[in-house]
C-alpha cells in the first residue's frame, strides 16, 4: 500500500464526497437489512395465525405491515445505492481525471531524453492501462470495502441476536469463498494481463500497416503481411479462450459455495427448531436471505483484494515516472531579456545514450540581428548546435551565452519563447493548417495567418484545396508534400516573430527557385532578428553574415561567402558542385 498513498492527497481533496459516500452506504445496508427480519416476522405472523393464537384481522394487519416495510425499505436502499455510487464512484472518476493531468503535466516537464529512454507505448499505458486500474482501486475498491463491513457488522449484529449458533455455522464457508475468489481473481488479472498485451502487440502491427500500406502495397507483400496478421491474431485467440476458461469457473465457484451456506443453515437450522433452540421457522428463511446477502461482498473481499494489488503495481508504475526530476532546469523564475546574440565558446558535447561526441571544442559568435549559415556533411552536429540554443540538451563542457549570459541563468520557458524553430522534419498535427501555423501564435489573426503562408510561399497551394486554411491535415485529412510541409512548418516559425529563428536544412525539399523566393522573404522578416540556417546548399547560405562548416564535430571552415568561395576546402568544392549542377539542368 505504500505506491498507493501518493493518492492520498486526492481522498483528502474530496473528503467531503467520500465521508459523505461512506454514511449513505451503511445506511443503504440498514435498510437493506430490514427485508430478512420482516420476511421471519411474516413467517411468525403465519404459524401464530396457523395456532390460532392470533385473529385473522390481526394476521392480516402484521403481513401488510411486514410487506410495507419490506418495500419500503428496499425503495430507499435502492435510492441511496444509487447515491453511494454518484458519491464514491464519482471521486474515482474525479481522481483518475487529476491523476491522468498530473502525469500529463509531468511528462511535459520531462526532457528530450527521457523520450529516449521509454517507449512510447509504455509512456501511453501508464497514463491510460495504468491509471484505469489506480481507479478501480480509488473507486469500486473503496466502495466495495465499505459496503462489506458495513453490511457484515450490521447483519452479523441481527444474526447473533436472532441465533449465535446458526450464525456461527452461517458464516463458516464465507471465508473460504473469499480465498477461491482472491485466487480467481489473480488468475483472471494474470491471464488478461497476457491477453491486453497481445492485443496491444495486434493494434501496434495493424496500425504500422496501415501507416505503411504504400510500401506494402508498391513492395508487393500484401500476401505475406495478412499470413503475419494471421499468425497473431491466433496466438491473441488462443490467449483469450484461455483467459475464459478461467473466467468460466467463477460464478460456478460462487453458485457451489452459496449452495452449501444454504444447506448448512436450513440443515443446523432445522436441528435447532426440532431441539426448540429457536423460536420460529422464520429464522432459517431470515438466515437464508442474510446467507445470499452477505456472498457476494464476501466475495468481493477476494476480488478487493486482486484489485489493490494490481493497483499498487499500476501506481508503483505510475511513482517510477512522476518522480524522475526533469535534466533540464529552469533555475531563474523571472523572465529574462532575449535579444538575440549568441557565442559559444569551447562547446563539447556528448549524447548520453550513444556516447557520440556530437560537438567537440565548438567556438563562435553572432551578433543581434545577424545570420549565421552552418554547413557540414550529414552527421557532423549542425542539428545539435540548434538543440543547444533551444536548451533540449544541456552541455558537458564549455560555455554558451546568449546576450552575454550564460544560457542556464535564463528563464527556461522566456528562452524557448524567443526562438522560432523550424525542425528537419517538419511535424504537423492531424489539425487545419490555420490551427498547424497559429501553433507558434494562438492569439494570431485570419491576416497574420495567412501573411506568415505568403511569406513562406505555401499561400497560394493552401489556397488551391477546397477548404483552404481549413483544410485538416494528416490521418482525417490531406497528406501535404514534402515541400509543403516544410513550408507551412516555417509559416508557424516566423508568424511568432521571434527573436532567434533557427533553420534547420528546412528547405531542403523545395526547388531553388522557391529556396530563392523563401530566402528574400526570410531576409526582410529577419530583420533585427538573429537567425540560424543548417542547410546542404550553398544558396541556402551565401547571403548569410557568417558561415562555419562542420566536420566530424570541428569547425573547419569560417568566413563569409567571398572569403570561402576563394579558399579551399569544403564550401568552395560544394559551391563549384552545385553551381555546375546548377547550369547543367
Ligand atoms: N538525439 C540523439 N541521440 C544520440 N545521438 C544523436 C542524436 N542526435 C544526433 N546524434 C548523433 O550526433 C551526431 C551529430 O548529429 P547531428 O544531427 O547534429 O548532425 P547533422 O550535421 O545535423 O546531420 P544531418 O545533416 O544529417 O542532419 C551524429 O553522429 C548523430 O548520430
Amino acid at each position: 500500500m505504500k505506491e498507493l498513498q501518493h493518492l492520498n492527497k486526492y481522498f483528502l481533496k474530496y473528503k467531503t464526497h467520500l465521508i459523505l459516500g461512506s454514511i449513505i452506504t451503511v445506511a443503504a445496508r440498514i435498510f437493506l437489512l430490514y427485508t430478512p427480519r420482516y420476511v421471519k416476522k411474516i413467517f411468525i405472523a403465519i404459524e401464530r395465525f396457523d395456532n390460532k393464537t392470533i385473529s385473522e384481522s390481526v394476521f392480516k394487519s402484521e403481513l401488510a405491515e411486514a410487506i410495507i416495510w419490506i418495500i419500503c425499505a428496499a425503495l430507499i436502499a435502492a435510492i441511496l445505492t444509487f447515491f453511494m455510487r454518484q458519491t464514491i464512484i464519482n471521486v474515482s472518476r474525479y481522481i483518475e481525471f487529476d491523476l491522468k493531468n498530473e502525469i500529463y503535466e509531468q511528462y511535459q516537464r520531462l526532457s528530450l531524453n527521457f523520450y529516449k529512454k521509454n517507449r512510447t507505448g509504455d509512456l501511453m499505458n501508464r497514463i491510460t492501462e495504468d491509471v484505469t486500474r489506480v481507479r478501480m482501486y480509488a473507486g469500486p475498491a473503496i466502495m466495495y470495502s465499505i459496503n462489506t463491513v458495513a453490511l457484515f457488522v450490521v447483519a452479523l449484529i441481527y444474526m447473533f441476536k436472532a441465533a449465535p449458533i446458526l450464525t456461527f455455522y452461517t458464516v463458516l464457508p464465507l471465508p473460504i469463498l473469499s480465498l477461491v475468489i482472491y485466487k480467481l481473481s489473480r488468475e483472471i488479472h494474470k491471464r488478461s494481463t497476457i491477453v491486453q498485451e497481445y492485443l496491444s502487440k495486434l493494434s501496434t502491427y495493424t496500425q504500422e500497416s496501415f501507416s505503411g500500406i504504400s510500401v506494402i502495397k508498391a513492395y508487393g507483400i500484401e500476401p505475406q503481411t495478412a499470413s503475419s496478421f494471421n499468425s497473431l491474431a491466433s496466438e491473441s485467440k488462443e490467449k483469450q479462450v484461455n483467459l475464459a476458461k478461467v473466467q468460466a469457473w467463477f460464478f460456478p465457484m460462487m453458485i457451489l459455495l452459496i449452495g452449501t451456506s444454504n444447506l448448512l443453515v436450513i440443515y443446523i437450522g432445522g436441528m435447532q427448531y426440532i431441539n426448540g433452540d429457536i423460536e420460529s421457522l422464520g429464522t432459517i428463511a431470515e438466515f437464508i436471505i442474510y446467507v445470499n446477502m452477505l456472498t457476494w461482498p464476501v466475495a468481493t473481499v477476494g476480488w478487493v483484494t486482486s484489485i489493490v494489488q494490481q493497483a499498487e503495481a499500476s501506481q508503483k508504475r505510475i511513482n517510477e515516472f512522476l518522480k524522475i526530476e526533469p535534466e533540464i532546469k529552469n533555475t531563474v523564475n523571472t523572465p529574462t531579456d532575449i535579444i538575440g546574440a549568441i557565442t559559444f565558446k569551447n562547446v563539447s558535447f556528448t549524447y548520453d545514450d550513444t556516447n557520440i561526441e556530437a560537438l567537440k571544442g565548438i567556438s563562435f559568435e553572432i551578433k543581434e540581428g545577424e545570420t549565421l549559415a552552418i554547413l557540414g556533411k550529414t552527421g557532423s552536429g549542425k542539428s545539435t548546435i540548434l538543440d543547444l540554443i533551444g536548451r533540449l540538451y544541456d552541455i558537458s563542457e564549455g560555455e554558451i551565452l546568449v546576450n552575454g549570459l550564460a544560457i542556464e541563468k535564463h528563464n527556461l520557458y522566456n528562452l524557448r519563447n524567443s526562438i522560432g524553430y523550424v525542425p528537419q522534419d517538419a511535424f504537423l498535427f492531424s489539425d487545419t493548417i490555420k490551427n498547424n501555423i497559429k501553433f507558434g501564435k494562438e492569439e494570431a489573426t485570419d491576416d497574420d495567418v495567412i501573411q506568415a503562408a505568403k511569406n513562406a510561399q505555401v499561400h497560394k497551394n493552401i489556397i488551391k484545396f477546397n477548404k483552404g486554411y481549413d483544410t485538416i491535415l494528416g490521418e482525417r485529412g490531406i497528406t501535404l508534400s514534402g515541400g509543403q510541409k516544410q513550408r507551412v512548418s516555417i509559416a508557424r516559425a516566423i508568424i511568432k516573430s521571434p527573436k532567434i529563428l533557427l533553420f534547420d536544412d528546412c528547405l531542403s525539399a523545395v526547388d531553388t527557385e522557391t529556396e530563392e523566393k523563401i530566402l528574400k522573404n526570410l531576409n526582410k522578416i529577419s530583420r533585427g532578428k538573429t537567425s540560424i540556417i543548417v542547410s546542404h546548399r550553398v544558396s541556402s547560405a551565401k547571403n548569410a553574415d557568417k558561415i562555419i562548416v562542420l566536420e566530424d564535430g570541428k569547425i573547419v571552415q569560417e568566413g563569409t561567402h567571398e572569403t570561402l568561395i576563394n579558399s579551399e576546402g569544403y564550401y568552395k568544392h560544394l559551391y563549384l558542385k552545385q553551381i555546375s549542377e546548377t547550369s547543367a539542368t
